[in-house]
């Protein structure tokens, strides 16, 4: 067993890849525009304008602003190859691609400033958090994690739970750990050891089953108000605010809403597609095509179910979130309205 372990890992982790010195050259001469240029604070952002280089930028941009370069004594040149090297390794899928993550981290971004809850994590956190966003979804195929299961894919070989984040994480460390990409190389073992420990737990909380573990905790350390100066609350606030930027399109105007969940859905459909053909089995209903007409109520069982009750857990923790409640509700609406059209 245990070399067939090993070669599933050496099959299913030996193909990541890394950025062309090349890459890292050209995003390092580039100008870095202002996060006011770019509205990285706004909480309605949209990239939908913006090409790969401008999203490269602005990344270099919320490590400056967040004062992460100076503090890491990052290599520039390194953040630019890294920076690449990330992207390089978000597959071209429908949904789940760099474009989602470059979005996320810049949600974690702009709550991390506009709440000062920088102040609160601190320096280490504040890194694993957005290398965390960057990061979460690395080498993502489209296919959610029962999907691994099912088609009992080299992953679900190596992580019956949470396959798929556990492969994310893998990816990447081993990005961190390749030679011009070391991001982290200038910082002291201690330091890194308490990095890579708090982007684990962040990277591994992005799967909605630990955020339906973890949110009870949540939900009664916002009640009986938190004590930031103990570790287990923030370690609960850093996860759930893990969720709170990956499920952020529920939050945005509506037209962005609408667009990616036209994405989100599209993913599904393809997933819910190759198990028809590929596994014969029927996919469930948020996957089955056939089933199209049900996606705004399905929307508002999302929005009541997951997404209401953490954005209004995070608005009573800092009413500088209450925009993000009024944006889920304004959207339900929406999905209610079409519903009604159905
Ligand atoms: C848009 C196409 C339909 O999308 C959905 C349909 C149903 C549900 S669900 O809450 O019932 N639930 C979630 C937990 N699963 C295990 C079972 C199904 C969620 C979504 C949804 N998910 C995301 C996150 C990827 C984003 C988004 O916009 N919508
Ligand atoms: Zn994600």
């Amino acid at each position: 067993v245990a070399i067939a372990k090993q070669n599933v890992t050496l099959e299913v982790l030996s193909y990541h890849a890394t950025a062309s010195l090349e890459d890292a050259q050209k995003l390092r001469s580039l100008r870095v525009p202002s996060s006011v240029h770019f509205r990285l604070h706004d909480f309605g952002f949209d990239d939908i304008c913006m090409d790969d280089d401008e999203t490269l930028t602005a990344c270099i941009r919320m490590f400056l602003d967040l004062d992460l370069v100076e503090r890491f004594h990052m290599d520039y040149e390194v953040l630019c190859r890294w920076l690449c090297s990330v992207k390089k390794n978000y597959r071209n899928v429908t949904y789940h691609n760099w474009r989602h993550a470059f979005n996320v981290a810049q949600m974690m971004f702009s709550i991390l400033t506009a709440t000062q809850w920088w102040n609160i994590f601190g320096e280490i956190e504040c890194l694993a958090l957005l290398i965390g966003c960057l990061c979460h979804d690395l080498d993502h195929r489209g296919t959610n994690n029962s999907f691994q299961i099912k088609a009992s894919s080299p992953l679900a070989q190596l992580y019956s739970t949470s396959t798929m984040e556990h492969h994310h994480f893998d990816q990447c460390i081993m990005i961190l750990n390749s030679p011009g990409n070391q991001l982290l190389g200038n910082i002291s073992s201690e330091e890194y050891s308490r990095v890579i420990r708090v982007l684990e737990e962040a990277i591994l909380s992005t799967d909605l089953a630990v955020y339906f573990r973890k949110r009870g905790a949540f939900f009664n350390v916002v009640r009986e108000g938190p004590c930031w100066a103990v570790e287990d609350h923030r370690e609960l606030l850093r996860a759930m605010l893990m969720t709170v930027c990956d499920l952020a399109a529920i939050t945005k105007p509506w037209e962005i809403e609408k667009r990616v969940a036209e994405l989100v859905s599209s993913e599904f459909f393809e997933q819910g597609d190759i198990e028809r053909e590929k596994l014969n089995i029927t996919p469930i209903d948020i996957m089955n095509r056939e089933k199209e007409d049900q996606l705004p109520l399905m929307q508002v069982g999302f929005i009541d179910s997951i997404c209401l009750p953490i954005y209004e857990g995070f608005a009573m923790l800092s009413d500088k979130l209450e925009p993000l409640v009024v944006g889920v509700r304004q959207n339900r609406d929406k999905w209610m309205e079409i519903a009604a059209d159905n």
